[in-house]
């Protein structure tokens, strides 16, 4: 295609690459793998074991505007009651200089060699050994990164990792313990990529059409559909694949051992978490806490355990009268008992 043409026909048959479709649970897990084996054979695609009291490591990759976000989200969003973060690899673009600014269309943002992969290894290990971090924060309209600020990101149980290219470094790739790789047909990419791109980055549809030409479809070609084949599951439609999402999930929850405890325990009862029984683990667990708060966030968490194994204890049907006079048939205690809660500092 000559550089000067723009005819969007054009793309959007550069753009029908090879398809491929069906969800893959591969169940490679092999037995040697460990999270810290950052350098074993030179093309791995196994996917390590997951250590328990390690963070959940999953990579979603994906081409551009596939959804890989979208599914990051949904998956978070169903896990509201573990500690999910997620690291974007495009907060690791290396900011342009003033050259490569001034001649930003000739610029490739597809190739691996546009990420600072090492920051990203680093930030990654950091948070598997329970550091938090700063992450830069990236601006696709400045082709920069923020230089004074960042966002902080705290150790988690999982750590979501998602972009482009997060399966194309096999160091970065074996930090993972599951691999996704959303797979969304390259027309309905590109279609979302233009209105993404008009609306939120601040490009106009010609140079959106001219750099999926010259950079975007060709590097999806030569660096991300080649490392699709490290992908243990593929999600075809992206966030529309509701069921795809629902069995990752299943699996990230199995792994994180929620459903051992009850296995090991039959009569165990796990109390679904909320964001305001993790805002009190939050504030016990805070060594600044004061004694009275620590007392105060302890008893009422306590307690919401105590009212919930009372609701499991033998109850038998009374009827009482009502101010009213009618009867109203509830229950009652088969014994008398007594939940005693006791904090110790
Ligand atoms: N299933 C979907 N249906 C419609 N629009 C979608 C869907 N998934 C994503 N999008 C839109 O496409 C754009 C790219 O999605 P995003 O999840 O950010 O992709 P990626 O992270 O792969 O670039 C966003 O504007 C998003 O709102
Ligand atoms: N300054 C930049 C940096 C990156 N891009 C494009 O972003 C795409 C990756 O982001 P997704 O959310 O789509 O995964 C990549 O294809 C780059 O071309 C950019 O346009 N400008």
């Amino acid at each position: 295609m000559p550089e000067e043409t723009t005819s969007i026909d054009y793309v959007m048959e550069a753009a029908s690459g090879p398809h491929f479709s069906g969800l893959r649970l591969d169940g490679r897990m092999p037995s040697s793998a460990t999270a810290a084996a950052a350098s074993s054979s030179a093309d791995s695609t196994l996917t390590p074991d997951f250590l328990p009291n390690q963070p959940f490591v999953i990579g979603v990759s994906g081409g551009t505007a596939s959804g890989k976000t979208t599914v990051c989200d949904m998956i978070i969003q169903q896990l509201h009651d573990h500690r999910v973060v997620l690291v974007n690899q495009d907060s690791f673009y290396r900011g342009l200089n003033p050259e490569e600014l001034e001649r930003v269309h000739e610029y490739n943002f597809d190739h691996p060699d546009a990420f600072d992969t090492e920051q990203l290894l680093e930030c990654t290990m950091k948070l598997i050994s329970g550091q938090g971090v700063h992450v830069p924060i990236y601006d696709f309209k400045k082709h920069q990164r923020s230089s004074d600020s960042f966002r902080q990101v705290n150790a988690s149980d999982v750590i979501i990792l998602e972009g482009i290219l997060v399966f194309h470094d096999q160091r970065v790739r074996d930090l993972m313990n599951m691999k996704i790789f959303v797979d969304t047909d390259a027309d309905v990419r590109l279609a979302r990529r233009i209105r993404r791109d008009t609306m939120e980055r601040g490009r106009d549809i010609n140079s959106v059409l001219e750099q999926y030409a010259k950079f975007v479809k060709p590097a999806f070609d030569d660096f991300v559909l080649p490392s699709k084949k490290y992908a243990d599951v593929i999600i075809p439609r992206g966030g529309d694949n509701h069921v795809a999402i629902d069995l990752i999930v299943q699996h990230i929850r199995t792994k994180l051992g929620q459903h051992d405890l009850c296995k090991i325990y039959p009569n165990a009862y796990v109390i679904q978490s909320t964001f305001q029984i993790r805002g009190m683990h939050t504030l016990i667990r805070d060594r600044d806490i004061s004694k009275h708060d620590f007392v105060f966030y302890s008893d009422r968490l306590i307690r919401l355990v105590v009212e919930h194994g009372l609701g499991h204890l033998p109850f038998t049907e009374k009827q009482v009268v009502t101010p009213t006079g009618s009867v109203y048939t509830g229950v009652d205690f088969c014994k008398k008992l007594c939940g005693v809660s006791i904090v110790r500092r």
